[in-house]
């Protein structure tokens, strides 16, 4: 598999509702996203099989990878990868359950000890944040470019950052070590599907420039 690199897209059911789930997705992943988790915290079972079915199609078309928030079992499903936080259950249960290919990525907060844990127990990257103020999760920026610098030096694995990631401050993340940027507000808040293609562009673009 290629190294993990460049834009994280991270799906929102408010901003995606009334039927923006699958064109601006589509839009996002056309504009160079490289990974694009389905994260749903308010919709049935039936639902979330439904979309993020649809969402897997959509990566396979695109050679990108689907990373489902929370739930290593429809991860399992879907034949997909999966995002567990501190609250969201064992990182090497769920290598276990998804086999050794599937990307594992895991919640750090800002602290370089959990990422330490969680490249011990199987994960893929581990993630970083909030960098900064996040209208889509409101609540204290942790985490520092310094951090970034840092987790290079300890830990072997992709790093991701998250959190109030803009157009204007990704080239810093990537320059100070991270190899994925996680975006919500900053890609899918947009008028348009054009719009988001032309955000994912700018944003993929960096990643070969910085
Ligand atoms: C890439 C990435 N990083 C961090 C998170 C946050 O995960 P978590 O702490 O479990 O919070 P929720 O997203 O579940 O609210 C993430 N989803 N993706
Ligand atoms: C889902 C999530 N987790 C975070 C963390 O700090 O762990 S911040 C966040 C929201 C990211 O969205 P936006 O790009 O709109 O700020
Ligand atoms: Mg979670």
């Amino acid at each position: 598999m290629a190294k993990l690199r460049g834009l994280y897209a991270i799906t929102d059911s408010q901003l995606l509702a009334d039927g923006r789930l699958l064109p601006y997705a589509q839009a996002a992943l056309q504009g160079g996203v490289r990974l694009l988790q389905y994260r749903d915290k308010s919709g049935s079972a039936e639902q979330r099989l439904r979309e993020a079915g649809a969402l897997q199609e959509l990566c396979v078309r695109y050679g990108a990878q689907l990373i489902i928030n929370d739930d290593a079992e429809l991860a399992a499903r879907l034949g997909a990868g999966v995002h567990l936080g501190q609250q969201d259950g064992s990182i090497s249960a769920a290598r276990t359950l998804l086999g050794p290919k599937a990307i594992i990525g895991a919640t750090c907060h800002a602290r370089l000890q959990l990422a330490e844990q969680a490249q011990a127990a199987g994960a893929s990257y581990v993630a970083f944040g909030r960098f900064f103020q996040s209208q889509t999760k409101p609540g204290d920026v942790l985490a520092t470019p310094e951090l970034l610098v840092q987790a290079r030096r300890q830990i072997n694995l992709p790093i991701a950052a998250i959190g109030g990631i803009s157009l204007e401050t990704a080239a810093g993340l990537i320059s100070h070590g991270a190899d994925l940027l996680a975006v919500i507000h900053a890609l899918f808040a947009a008028a348009d599907a054009a719009e988001v293609e032309r955000r994912a562009r700018a944003f993929s673009e960096l990643f070969t420039s910085v």
